[in-house]
């Protein structure tokens, strides 16, 4: 994402970071990733204000097992020297967004060129939007940052907010062609090879996932994408990570990893996966079977009993919700919501849960290796947490689910289903492709 600049040079030290915030008249998200033309990131979520940025006041970059402690700590020595008034609304202070690759070991390479281990942006500029209110911050680090050029960039990104109009969704570019990294045969196979492993008692649940190439008719517009995503998935976190190749990934994903906010975290188990019905009456009878299948409640329930288990030693009073079933635009999931008290960062919070067994499996070690063994496309950042952290470890991250890397010509969509003993092939495939479809519908 973002820069050149490596994980040796991420941050330089003896920088101060200025940072300003001004109120905007109305200006909605939408209408300022159209005018952005190239967004380093963008980030919105149910319930929380949508981060636009713009260029970067600074670049951290980290790799391999410690990559989120490293990110943590790099962006510390950034926050540290904050010059920033007081008084200064909260709700837009500066907020480092990016995300992290599924693997410890990952290779930025392929379609992941310009996609590190870790890599978050802190904005140059910074669109904060409410529901109320959008805010521009401007912050900038080095050893000469100063107030009055950090109000010179206000004073400019200002006036050409204000001539921003919101410009019309074209039509989506189309899709020419697709191929699969896995066609049902190997499908077959790969599960087969999870269920005979949990048969040898080495694992319980392993998340097999595939990607698909889909070559484009027209070219690829982030800012249609990202609109027909809201309008079809407007309770779920949207996303989008630009490198700097040009490459994006972007997406809509149901599932929260984690949000710390004060002294409290949200998260919560989102598994097991039925289709929607046609009608009124086949929806519900789908929404019965999910709640009453003896397979999907046990596959649902390990991943609630882990998370549970990986909370341990980061937080206090862990209670757990009672299950209920998300219903989305393309599938419904079982969903167990999970709260606690917490004093951890949020960057330790998504390094102790990622990945749940929601996306990996269990024994975590025993599922990272089948996945690795057994699949036949490089995950990159999908299935891994995305999302934002501040000066004071609060933030949210997602699971990037439902998600793509597209340039200008092609997309990679990626979409997987959790594997227990008594999975049945075709079925798992069945689920799989209706993962495609957010994505698959925004670009066809
Ligand atoms: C792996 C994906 O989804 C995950 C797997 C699910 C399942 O196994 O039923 C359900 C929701 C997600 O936790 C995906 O969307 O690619």
């Amino acid at each position: 994402m973002g820069t050149r600049r490596n994980a040796q040079e991420s941050v330089p030290a003896g920088g101060r970071l200025v940072s300003r915030t001004r109120r905007l008249d109305d200006a909605p998200l939408s209408a300022l990733v159209r005018a952005a033309e190239r967004p380093h990131a963008i980030w919105t979520a149910p319930n929380e204000p949508a981060v636009l940025a713009r260029g970067a006041a600074a670049f951290v970059t980290a790799s391999g097992t410690d990559r989120f402690a490293s990110v943590r700590e790099q962006a510390a020595t950034v926050f540290s020297s904050i010059d920033r008034p007081d008084a200064a609304p909260h709700v837009a202070r500066p907020r480092f967004v990016g995300g992290f690759s599924f693997h410890d070991r990952h290779d930025a390479t392929g379609v992941w060129d310009g996609f590190p281990g870790a890599g978050f942006v802190l904005p140059h500029v910074q669109f904060t939007v409410t529901d109320d209110a959008t805010y521009l911050t401007v912050n900038e680090y080095g050893a000469d940052a100063t107030p009055a050029s950090v109000e010179r960039t206000l004073d400019k990104v200002a006036a050409a907010a204000r001539d921003t109009t919101h410009g019309d969704l074209a039509a989506p570019p189309g899709v020419r062609r697709t191929e699969r990294t896995t066609d049902r045969e190997t499908w077959r196979d790969q599960v087969e090879q999870v269920v005979e492993r949990i048969e040898s008692g080495t694992l319980e649940k392993a998340v097999l996932a595939q990607s698909l190439r889909a070559e484009l008719d027209g070219a690829f517009s982030l800012p249609d994408a990202f609109d027909r995503l809201a309008d079809a998935y407007p309770d779920c976190f949207r996303f989008a990570f630009r490198a700097n190749g040009g490459r994006t990934f972007f997406g809509a994903t149901p599932e929260r990893l984690v949000t710390r906010h004060g002294g409290r975290l949200e998260t919560g188990a989102l598994a097991s996966t039925a289709p929607r019905g046609d009608t009124p009456a086949e929806d519900d009878a789908l929404e019965a079977d999910l709640r009453n299948s003896e397979k999907y409640q046990h596959e649902h329930q390990l991943v609630a009993d882990s998370i549970r288990d990986q909370l341990d030693g980061h937080a206090r009073n862990v209670a757990t919700g009672d299950q209920q079933v998300r219903k989305l635009t393309n599938v419904q999931h079982l969903f167990t919501p999970i709260s606690a008290d917490t004093d951890d960062h949020v960057l330790a919070l998504a390094d102790a849960l990622h990945p749940t067994p929601a996306v990996g499996g269990l024994p975590p070690a025993a599922a990272l290796d089948a996945i690795r063994e057994i699949e036949t496309f490089d995950r990159g950042w999908y299935a891994a947490p995305v999302g934002w952290f501040d000066a004071d470890g609060d933030g949210t991250f997602a699971v990037a689910l439902r998600s793509a890397v597209a340039d200008d010509g092609a997309a990679t969509l990626f979409a997987g289903n959790g594997i227990v003993a008594d999975s049945d092939p075709d079925t798992e495939w069945e689920e799989v492709l209706l993962k495609y479809r957010p994505i698959l519908d925004a670009l066809e």
